[in-house]
């Protein structure tokens, strides 16, 4: 199979465990900077340029796009697309996964635990959102957070109202969530690949911490998760429409609740704490599932 793999730093974890996990199996996987990429949007025949020549011939595309190049990559991971090779996670997918709120209207509309959550624009509505999300404390998020930045606990009803309104001021969207107390600054994160659970973890925030990121001090340790929490995860993927992700779950009194579900899940932190080849496990995931034009995106956009 011939894979590229849409990242920057080809010296990241991750990306050097996907590229040595292709080539242990007898794979060619190309790292391409997405952002030297170019299209041409050609009727019927789209084109992708690199360091001055066409990519051609890729069986599949495997895209781990930063959160800050979300739309110029999701561009180039589309024109793969369009090309009819087999994206590891599809960029519709990954869009979906991009928008805190729209993922979690599809959650809800499956049906899947979620924190009880609320989002409105005018700030006007503070005292209302305030009550409807249970009152303080309130966690208060940044629609597009990554790595725990952007996401406040506001213990009072006054420290949440100036928490929202200066997020509001500075006209940035946020949710605002019920605190899930009851998981002690502890969360799970179920990575699924292909509709299974193949490893998990549970992350534990730095003392007087309550966000558990590992970014933030958090430290992880491999766990057995419950059947409940197993089938909350590969639901949460598939109502995302996504192969590959990282599933991020409290344990409330009321059973698991997801918090997000991240499309480019780091693989360090869950193959330090739990030894399984994750970067394998993705590999052949592509190589039983990888077809040309298998996409639904190229029908769709
Ligand atoms: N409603 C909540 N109740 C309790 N703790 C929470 C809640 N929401 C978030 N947290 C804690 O804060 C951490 C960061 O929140 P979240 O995962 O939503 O943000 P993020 O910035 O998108 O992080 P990531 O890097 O995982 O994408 C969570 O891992 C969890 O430990
Ligand atoms: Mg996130
Ligand atoms: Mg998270």
């Amino acid at each position: 199979m011939k894979i590229a793999m849409l990242a920057r730093n080809p010296d990241l974890y991750s990306h050097k465990r996907l590229k040595e996990a292709a080539e242990e199996r007898g794979h060619q996987l190309d790292i391409i900077n997405t952002l030297r990429c170019y299209m041409n949007i050609a009727s019927r025949r789209p084109e992708i340029f690199y360091n001055g020549s066409k990519l051609e011939g890729y069986d599949a595309v495997i895209p781990r796009i930063g959160a800050s190049i979300t739309f110029y990559g999701l561009a180039v991971l589309r024109q793969f697309e369009m090309m009819g090779v087999y994206p590891l996670n599809e960029s519709v997918a990954i869009g979906r996964s991009r928008d805190k709120l729209r993922s979690m209207q599809l959650l809800a509309r499956d049906g899947i635990g979620l924190p009880v959550t609320t989002f409105a624009h005018d700030p006007k509505m503070t005292e209302e959102v305030l009550k409807t999300a249970g009152g303080a404390p309130v966690v208060i998020k940044l629609l597009e957070g990554t790595q725990g930045i952007g996401v406040v606990l506001a213990d009072t009803e006054r420290s949440a109202k100036s928490v929202i309104e200066a997020f509001r001021g500075a006209n940035v969207n946020i949710l605002v969530q019920e605190f899930i107390k009851e998981a002690g600054g502890t969360d799970i994160r179920a990575f699924v690949v292909g509709g299974k659970v193949i490893a998990s973890m549970k992350r534990v925030g730095a003392p007087g911490e309550f966000r558990s990121n590992l970014h933030r001090g958090g430290s992880a340790e491999m766990i057995r998760i419950s059947p409940e929490e197993r089938s909350t995860a590969i639901r949460a993927a598939k109502s995302m429409g996504l192969n590959v992700c990282g599933v991020d779950m409290l344990r409330s009194n009321h059973g698991p609740v997801v918090m997000e579900v991240n499309s480019s899940p780091g693989l360090q932190g869950m193959e330090m704490a739990t030894g399984i080849d994750v970067a394998g496990k993705i590999i052949d995931f592509l190589m039983k599932n990888a077809q040309a034009g298998k996409t639904k995106t190229k029908g769709k956009g």
